[in-house]
């Protein structure tokens, strides 16, 4: 089942032609990797898909529905997350952090905690729930970072090089937190430098080459 269906995708800074994509089609709870030289513009397409950065598109589907890139469709702003390859987190405890976005669309406080508990299970920072961000390790932060935006149950994350900055145990825990999202039902897109990431099972490359995207598929799927 196809999510999010984009066709004739180009984005221009200026006069400079950044990228013309025939077509992007991502289907539901499935993790992909973006992959492309520095500049290439990974970073840029992760910005329009979440609604950071303007572009035109000759067509655009999402959930079956037909919708317009721009102004930038609310059932997409509500259901599509981005995730910086810094996150900056809040100068409040980590488990606000967390539950932020839930409070801010007025979830009602018990129902919110027991699913931020759930998230900093799930992200290993239970025991970090009362520290404030300052001091965090830069893995940390990511995980916390993953956790408030698995915490909204999204159906589209965009994580931004995710491990680029992480080495050892620290790159290793956030591997290892992708495929759990796709059982979830999320679909990831990754742009990534990262051949572990890119290597993890079932994960479908997209590459972003000469202003084109070529889509390799891949034949064994995560869970949908
Ligand atoms: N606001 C902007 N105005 C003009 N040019 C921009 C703007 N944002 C990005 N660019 C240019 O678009 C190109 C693509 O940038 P982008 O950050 O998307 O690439 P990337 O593939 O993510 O690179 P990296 O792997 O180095 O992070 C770069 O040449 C960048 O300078």
């Amino acid at each position: 089942m196809t999510l999010l269906a984009i066709h004739g995708l180009r984005k221009q800074f200026g006069e400079r032609l950044l990228f013309d994509i025939e077509a992007l089609e991502l289907r539901k709870a499935t993790a992909y990797v973006l992959t492309g030289l520095n500049g290439a513009g990974k970073s840029t397409l992760l910005r329009i898909l979440a609604g950071l950065e303007q572009a035109d598109a000759a067509s655009c589907t999402y959930l079956g529905m037909p919708v317009a890139l721009s102004p930038y469709p609310p059932a997409m702003r509500g259901s599509i997350v981005y995730v910086h390859q810094h996150p900056v987190l809040f100068s409040t405890s980590v488990c606000k952090n967390i539950g932020y976005g839930l409070a801010a669309c007025g979830m009602p406080q018990a129902d919110a905690a027991e699913r931020v508990e759930a998230a900093m299970a799930w992200a290993g920072v239970t025991h970090l729930r009362d520290r404030l961000p300052h001091g965090l390790s830069g893995g940390e932060k990511q995980r916390i970072a993953l956790a408030r935006a698995k915490v909204l149950e999204p159906r589209l994350l965009l994580l931004d090089e995710p491990t680029s900055n992480l080495d050892g145990a620290a790159r290793e825990q956030v591997i290892a937190l992708i495929p759990s999202l796709t059982a979830a039902g999320s679909s990831v897109v990754m742009a990534c430098h990262d051949r572990d990431l890119i290597a993890l099972p079932g994960v479908q490359r997209l590459k972003l080459r000469d202003g084109r995207l070529q889509a390799r598929q891949q034949r064994a799927r995560l869970v949908k």
